[in-house]
């Protein structure tokens, strides 16, 4: 079965990615990503201007279901994955940033215009954990006017990572920005924002920022990211792919995420647990149930979930 895929004009070998955030804080977990099988290359972890900690710890705890974490951006700082990204790779890279401002970001994509890069790039509009900082893709006006002024200088090829939504009308709205701007790709969803875990034995939260607030991923989430994928491709130009984020833990998640149109998928809490290993097991599920199904292609059924 081929799973190669292109996305703005970049050959993927495969439709897998890592999840920003997850196995890409350095460069061995970054090449660990490159040289695992059935990898379609790198996302980076997604990179501030300047080196940060991040929250204090414990910042992330496994769920029965999934995952919470407060991780507060700790980075390496945006030379260290440009660095990486500019060099050479069996595989593509997507260069993840997030600036804590509007500032920050529009200066980190005039030094990528201004770079040697000349791969994908993928906006962070949507850091749940930043203590101080709401997510810019919750604020409609911010982010039109965020993608208005980077979209008068910047040229090469940008994505952004959204936010999961929970309103139809909303789904509407932010499609309707991002349909103004010529992005190669959205990236949904980002961790289901300040959710709370506590352990009954101490009667204490589960992790120390925030209050115990933190983003919610893993299995829980699957069916938040199953919407977010499929609202946004009957709603996105498609030209704008979509790499499918949330809740893959097995072939039958990832076959879900395609038929909502999912074009590449990438893995966060499931990978953090299993190891790049899993790439293959997804891989291998996958081709067996599209062998049980008579699908030879991927094309077969991408984007093709029937209502009842
Ligand atoms: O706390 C984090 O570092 C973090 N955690 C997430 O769940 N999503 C994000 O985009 C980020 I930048």
């Amino acid at each position: 079965i081929d799973f190669k895929t292109t996305m703005a004009s970049v050959e993927f070998p495969s439709i897998f990615l890592n999840a920003s955030g997850v196995n890409c804080m350095t460069v061995a977990e970054m090449d660990e990503m490159i040289n695992a099988a059935c990898t379609g290359g790198v996302v980076t972890k997604s990179a501030t201007p300047q080196q940060r900690e991040g929250n204090p710890q414990p910042r992330y705890y496994q769920l029965e279901h999934g995952s919470i974490n407060s991780m507060g951006l700790p980075n390496a700082g945006f030379p260290y994955y440009l660095d990486y990204v500019t060099k050479e790779h069996a595989k593509p890279t997507i260069l993840s940033v997030a600036g804590l401002q509007m500032s920050d970001n529009i200066e980190l994509l005039h030094k990528i215009q201004a770079s040697e890069y000349t791969g994908l790039t993928e906006l962070n509009l949507s850091c749940p954990n930043v203590i101080g900082k709401p997510q810019v893709a919750y604020d409609f006006e911010e982010t039109d006017a965020l993608l208005a002024e980077i979209f008068s200088f910047y040229t090469k090829p940008l994505g952004v990572k959204l936010p999961p939504y929970f309103d139809l009308v909303h789904f509407d709205q932010m499609a309707a920005i991002l349909n103004k701007y010529p992005l190669t790709h959205i990236n949904t969803v980002n961790s289901v924002g300040n959710g709370l875990w506590i352990d009954i034995d101490t009667e204490k939260v589960v992790i120390k920022p925030k209050q115990g607030f933190g983003g919610l991923g893993g299995a829980m989430i699957l069916p938040t990211a199953l919407a977010n994928v499929r609202a946004f491709r009957q709603r996105l130009n498609p030209s704008i792919k979509i790499i499918g984020t949330g809740g893959v833990t097995s072939g039958k998640d990832v076959f879900m995420h395609l038929l909502c149109g999912a074009d590449m998928v990438s893995v966060g809490t499931a990978l953090l647990h299993e190891g790049v290993g899993i790439f293959q097991r997804l891989t291998d599920e996958l081709a067996a149930i599209m062998a049980e199904k008579g699908y030879t292609s991927i094309e077969d059924f991408r984007g093709k979930v029937q209502d009842f």
